[in-house]
């Protein structure tokens, strides 16, 4: 997993021009080239680029990859002016990705492209500051990307990425799995619940997982995604508490397919699930290949898991993939009842209970877990894959 971060996190000097030496050394000569090309002086407009150059610096958060794309083709724009170099080849997937966002802008002038990086960066620092709410406030979750609380013996995780429909990012799958290993441990815990921020339950994998990775990498980023899916849905198979899925919008990929593996799976009746794979080059995972032909019979499964059929909750329900659907307006209320229900049932009762099922395949399922993260490794550095993604990239930075 650090080596996986690591990965992702080495995505971001050369896209935040100015946090890297290389970056600060070349931009004195930058510098320099602008009063040579007719610039205007070194003055104010140059001065505030130069201190969003050192905010960028001083950020605690990470910006998202797609941020730091927007960071970095609008500083190759400042600085340089309109993209003039080829196009880099399929499998550099950071250099396609950093060219598609630095030719997407355009012949837009280098004064607007510095005007936009410094309200860029401006408006990544004011986000940061803390408001005063959160500065009186007792949420002090040592989450990043999920929200935990704790409340009347419920432990709930909420997936808090609403601005990415709560895509699941490789320190998210990491945070989820330490949430669940908390809930486990902490005795005064009956219950457990995963529900999403915003419109959205989740997206499923963060396609930009994949994103930022140089091609001799790649097998290690499989064997490191590998590893990572397995013990994400190992925590699902062998969590031993009620495990209850709130599902308040629509829910993708990975995001759907470790809901056969709760207990109770609440849904809104805007909700839809839908697992791409195929479309996506990739395959199913979440032990679906073992509990969807059981839920719903092949012909329902094959509908999901290889033709991408996307269903709505009502069908979800009709699959035994979903316990209940409540209409969008009641539903928090009545999730929280069912919750709480289950929260003041007897514990070591309902856990007792919930083992005597499992164990009945308890061990089918983490063979299934082995064999779809083997399967999805090779597929992760098919062509097939690397297409499916750059094309969703690509509409992104069209
Ligand atoms: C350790 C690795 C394990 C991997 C396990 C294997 C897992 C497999 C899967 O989960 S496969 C499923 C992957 N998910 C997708 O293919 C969904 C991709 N997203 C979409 O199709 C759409 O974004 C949408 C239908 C979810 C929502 O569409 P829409 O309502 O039009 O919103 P936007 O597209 O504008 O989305 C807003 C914002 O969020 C970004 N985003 C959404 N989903 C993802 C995602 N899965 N990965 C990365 N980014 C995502 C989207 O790009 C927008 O970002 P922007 O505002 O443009 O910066």
């Amino acid at each position: 997993m650090a080596s996986a971060l690591r990965q992702c996190l080495r995505f971001s000097p050369a896209f935040a021009g100015g946090l890297s030496t290389r970056c600060l050394l070349n931009s004195r000569v930058r510098r320099t080239q602008f009063v040579h090309v007719g610039r205007t002086a070194f003055g104010a407009r140059d001065a505030e680029f130069e201190a969003a150059k050192e905010r960028l610096n001083t950020l605690q958060e990470e910006p998202d990859n797609n941020v730091k794309l927007q960071i970095y083709a609008l500083f190759k724009q400042a600085t340089k002016g309109a993209c003039n170099t080829p196009k880099p080849g399929a499998f550099d997937f950071v250099g396609r990705a950093k060219w598609q966002a630095w030719s997407g802008l355009g012949d837009i002038s280098q004064d607007e492209a510095q005007k936009q990086y410094i309200d860029l960066i401006n408006g990544l620092a004011g986000e940061e500051a803390p408001t005063e709410t959160e500065q009186g406030g007792e949420e002090a979750s040592a989450f990043k990307e999920i929200k935990v609380t704790k409340e009347n013996k419920v432990y709930s995780i909420l997936l808090n990425r609403p601005a990415k429909k709560n895509a699941i990012t490789w320190l998210m799958y990491d945070e989820i799995v330490q949430a669940l290993d908390q809930a486990r441990m902490d005795d005064s815990v009956t219950v457990a619940v995963i529900t999403g921020a915003g419109d959205y339950y989740c997206s499923g994998n963060d396609l930009g997982n994949f994103m930022n990775i140089d091609p001799e990498d790649m097998p290690k980023m499989a064997r490191d995604g590998r590893e990572l899916l397995r013990r994400f849905v190992t925590a699902f198979i062998d969590f031993p508490k009620p495990l209850i899925g709130a599902v308040n919008g629509p829910a993708v990929g990975v995001s759907v397919t470790v809901l056969g593996l709760f207990d109770a799976v609440y849904a809104t009746d805007k909700a839809t699930f839908n697992t791409p794979f195929t479309e996506l080059g990739q395959s199913a995972e979440g032990c679906s290949s073992y509990i969807f032909p059981k839920l719903m019979g092949n012909a329902k499964a094959n509908e999901m898991l290889l033709f991408n059929r996307k269903v709505t909750a009502h069908e979800a329900c009709e699959r035994g993939l979903v316990t209940e659907v409540f209409p969008h307006d009641s539903f928090q209320k009545e999730v929280q009842a069912k919750v709480d229900y289950v929260a003041q049932l007897p514990p070591q009762s309902v856990r007792e209970g919930k083992k005597l099922v499992r164990d009945q395949e308890r061990e089918q399922l983490h063979r299934a877990n082995e064999k779809e993260c083997e399967v999805l490794e090779g597929r992760w550095l098919s062509e097939e894959c690397v297409q499916a993604i750059m094309a969703f990239f690509s509409k992104k930075f069209a």
